[in-house]
């Protein structure tokens, strides 16, 4: 991969999303800042692996990028366009033809109503794709290209089995040939015996087709296997970003954490502890995000939020962080906390 990407596919700036948070009322009226200030941006033919832990705003994510949740402040540009200055129909087209979604679970994003090949064949009635006949031929190419058998074009999804019913989904999602294909935990409601199928299938699909992807999940070893670059988040924010071929040397304290739990992952090294819970979302600390949780934390932290930063070396390899791990051995000379040591999470005021 080039240091510097050449086609933008899709760009988020400065984006939030804050939703009323559960029991607000119209006098306290909290916010869940489910996502702060994003940055992030998608080239063509390069995959991005989104990481952090549950609620750290990934689905939010990528549900912004693929138009699915309108952002509170911030720019998306889907195809170098503004998905929303345009009109709905405009841009339910225009997303439509660039970005296909695979969800975590088929069992609920497929209508359970239709047969397989309406639902395949959904996307090109949308966009009102010309004639039946072609079609026809277009859903069979998608079957096929998928894995399905031809047996399967009239069946329910409460016939298929979940793989089956995934590949489903992916074929809706090619459907109107993307460029960029966005997959939110695409394995991790199937059978484990059928993950490893569905993921080789993606990965299949993304050479032959020469496909851009977000890839969203928990399994760290998958997204460093599948990934260019890797995107980690952390109660809201994008914590870092960087090529996976640096993964040795991520700076963020939270990424060292994060991939230090997976064992095998990194260089041997001890999974850092991390104590306390996730502050709120809707009371999130002040600076930075995960100063009440790091070990490294100065009162800087609290004070302000650390910039996003990059090394000289790379424009690809950007965090925020006041105190970037810039010595990975640092973490083995005792750097790293005792269970329990961490910084104790402030209440909210
Ligand atoms: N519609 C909503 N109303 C209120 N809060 C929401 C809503 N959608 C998401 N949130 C909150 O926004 C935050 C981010 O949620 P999100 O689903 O993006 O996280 P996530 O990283 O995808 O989590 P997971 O890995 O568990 O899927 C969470 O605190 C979540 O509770």
């Amino acid at each position: 991969m080039s240091d510097r990407p050449s086609a933008i596919l899709a760009e988020l700036r400065e984006v939030s999303v804050e939703h009323r948070a559960p029991g607000s009322s119209f006098l306290t009226r909290d916010r869940v800042h489910a996502l702060t200030g994003a940055d992030v941006t998608v080239a063509a033919g390069e995959t991005v692996g989104v990481v952090g832990e549950s609620g750290c705003g990934k689905s939010t994510l990528v549900k912004v990028l693929v138009g699915l949740q309108r952002p509170t402040s911030g720019t998306v540009c889907v195809g170098g366009r503004d998905i929303w200055q345009m009109s709905t129909a405009q841009r339910r087209r225009h997303i439509g033809r660039t970005v296909g979604m695979v969800f975590q679970d088929p069992s609920t994003s497929l209508n359970r109503r239709l047969p397989v090949e309406r639902i395949i064949a959904d996307p090109l009635d949308v966009q009102r794709w010309r004639g039946q006949r072609d079609r026809m031929r277009r859903v069979t190419e998608l079957m096929h290209l998928v894995g399905l058998p031809a047996s399967a074009r009239d069946a329910l999804p409460a016939h298929l089995s979940g793989g089956q019913r995934q590949r489903v989904a992916i074929a809706r999602a090619l459907a109107l040939e993307p460029a960029l294909l966005v997959a939110d935990e695409p394995t991790s409601a199937l059978d484990v015996s059928v993950r490893a199928q569905i993921l080789n299938l993606l990965m299949d699909l993304r050479e032959r087709l020469g496909l851009a992807m977000v890839f969203v999940s928990h399994d760290l070893q998958t997204v460093r296997r599948v990934s260019d670059r890797i995107v980690t988040m952390y109660l809201g924010r994008v914590v870092e970003e960087l090529p996976v071929a640096r993964i040795e040397h991520g700076r963020h304290p939270y990424t060292q954490a994060l991939f230090s739990a997976t064992p095998g992952l990194l260089r041997p090294m001890q999974p850092i502890p991390l104590s306390g819970p996730v502050p709120s979302a809707v009371h999130p600390p002040s600076g930075c995000p995960f100063r009440t949780r790091c070990w490294r934390s100065t009162e800087a932290c609290a004070t302000a939020m650390p910039p996003y930063t990059g090394d000289a070396a790379t424009t690809s390899h950007r965090y925020r962080c006041f105190h970037p791990v810039t010595d990975p051995s640092d973490l083995h000379r005792g750097a790293v906390p005792a269970p329990g040591a961490a910084r104790p999470v402030e209440e909210p005021a």
